[in-house]
């Protein structure tokens, strides 16, 4: 059965649950050979915690700052629900215009920004004192529904769960969606027979849609003899045969494609992981997203603010340790950042943290530069740590679109890269990028960001972003 089936059998006509056993297992994967004995554990990952406090309040560096954030209503504006379908031409107006396609980032907005980080965290500020603990218990409540991006526990809530983030990439695609069903639509619209300028526009609405070069070409020779194979005469049919060889070709491609994230052996933790990706795109964030997740499955974490050349940003990953409640090893800005990896090493090693979470640099004087840092930092982690890291996460914000393909070109040829967090996937309107870095890059996506909201960094679920993508089509390929 090719992809687009599986996913129409499993989501279609609105489906909730997987018919069949379709949904990838997360496999919670230690990195080295005592791996598969102990190390690792297999879950369904359409299975999520509901949170719950468990009790380990951290102490942390950074709490002794006080701030008060007053919380936001965010999450309303970020997941509003969209019930519109692929095809119908009348959708798509507002959704382009709706959120800022680029992510610059300036001083003077930072503390903005922090506010509105933190806010998401939604710890209660009448909790705050000037000690240097946080209530576990009030931050674990607050964070609404995270979905695990790494394990899951409970059998019983899996249907629920399905539907839950379902739901959340349903919602965080709604952008996307309509984007590509507007390109469809557009296309279609002067369509009145498959010939060489079918083909020429198709090729054009891809590229547009961001799926990348490479891809809309591989769609485009394949549907040449598909489209009348097919027999497809109406717009719907050639519209669907399109979508149908897209998600086919992109399932293929992820046939052997790992998106789970690997964590030490339990033995020969921490694990660490180094996240990696130019200024703004959703490192620090993403950092802290998921030092809230691991933490509420009863991980010890430690971050370390090794982005030691934007001033803001050590105080901005400062702040989210001290509204998760988990620890930091932080430094001056300007600091050499290898020396504060070393730091947070060491400390990771002496105090038995599980995990380690390294926030770098997204900018340095120049290219040369950052990268040569990068690979010093990771030797610095190395030798103390030789199984380490056992993630390097490219951080690549989806709204660039072909630029972030770029981008991840680049690290790639000096980092090695394991895998990719794409994040603001909600205010873009080019969801096809996960095509394109699945069939140009070659790198697995392992966690997305479908909002702002801690919850909404997500482990990656091909089925789920195809059926988000394409939700109206899908359904109605389906009914
Ligand atoms: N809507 C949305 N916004 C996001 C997401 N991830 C990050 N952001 C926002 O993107 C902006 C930049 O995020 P940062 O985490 O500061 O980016 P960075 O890569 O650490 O940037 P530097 O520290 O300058 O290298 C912030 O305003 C975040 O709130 C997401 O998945 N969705």
């Amino acid at each position: 059965m090719g992809f687009f089936d599986r996913v129409k059998k499993a989501f279609g006509g609105g489906k909730a649950e997987s018919t069949e056993p379709t949904e990838k297992k997360a496999t919670v994967a230690a990195d080295d050979t005592e791996n598969s004995a102990s190390g690792s554990t297999t879950a369904d990952l359409s299975t999520s915690e509901t949170v719950s406090a468990t009790g380990q309040a951290a102490s942390t560096s950074a709490t002794t700052e006080k701030s008060v954030v007053t919380q936001t209503s965010l999450t309303n504006e970020n997941k509003q629900a969209d019930e519109q379908s692929a095809l119908p031409a009348a959708e798509q107006a507002a959704s382009d215009s709706a959120a800022p396609e680029s992510s610059d980032q300036s001083l003077t907005s930072q503390a903005t920004k922090l506010a509105t980080q933190a806010s998401t965290v939604a710890t209660s500020a009448a909790n705050e004192t000037s000690t240097t603990s946080v209530d576990a218990e009030s931050t674990s409540e607050s964070l609404v529904t995270p979905t695990s991006v790494v394990s899951a526990t409970s059998e019983t809530s899996a249907t629920t769960t399905t539907d839950e983030t379902t739901t959340d990439y349903d919602r965080g695609l709604a952008k996307s969606r309509h984007g590509f069903a507007a390109r469809l639509n557009e296309f279609l619209a002067g369509f009145r027979s498959v010939d060489e300028d079918f083909f020429e526009d198709l090729e054009g609405m891809l590229i547009e849609a961001d799926v990348g070069f490479e891809t809309a070409m591989t769609i485009s020779n394949q549907l040449r003899d598909e489209v009348k194979l097919q027999n497809a005469k109406t717009k719907k049919q050639v519209g669907l045969v399109i979508v149908e060889k897209m998600v086919d070709l992109y399932g293929d491609a992820g046939a052997e494609e790992d998106n789970q994230l690997h964590f030490a052996a339990p033995t020969a933790g921490p694990t660490v992981f180094l996240f990696v990706g130019v200024n703004g795109a959703g490192k620090t964030t993403t950092v802290g997203k998921l030092s809230a997740q691991l933490k509420a499955e009863g991980k010890k974490v430690l971050l370390a603010a090794c982005d030691t050349f934007r001033a803001g940003a050590i105080e901005q990953l400062a702040e989210w340790a001290r509204r998760v409640g988990v620890d930091i090893v932080k430094s001056e800005p300007g600091a050499d950042p290898a020396s504060v990896a070393f730091e947070a090493v060491k400390k990771a090693k002496a105090e038995n943290y599980d995990v380690l979470l390294v926030d770098t640099a997204g900018r340095l004087q120049n290219k040369v530069n950052l990268m040569n840092e990068l690979a010093k930092m990771k030797r610095v982690i190395v030798r103390e740590l030789p199984a380490a890291p056992q993630e390097v996460l490219l951080v690549l914000d989806a709204s660039t679109g072909q630029n972030a393909l770029n981008q991840a070109k680049q690290f790639q040829a000096t980092t090695d890269v394991t895998g990719i967090v794409l994040t603001k996937l909600d205010g873009s309107s080019k969801g096809g990028i996960v095509i394109a870095i699945r069939n140009e890059l070659h790198l697995p996506v392992k966690l997305v960001g479908l909002g702002e909201h801690v919850g909404d960094l997500q482990a990656f679920n091909a089925e789920k972003f195809v059926y988000g993508l394409f939700k109206g089509l899908i359904d109605e390929a389906a009914n």
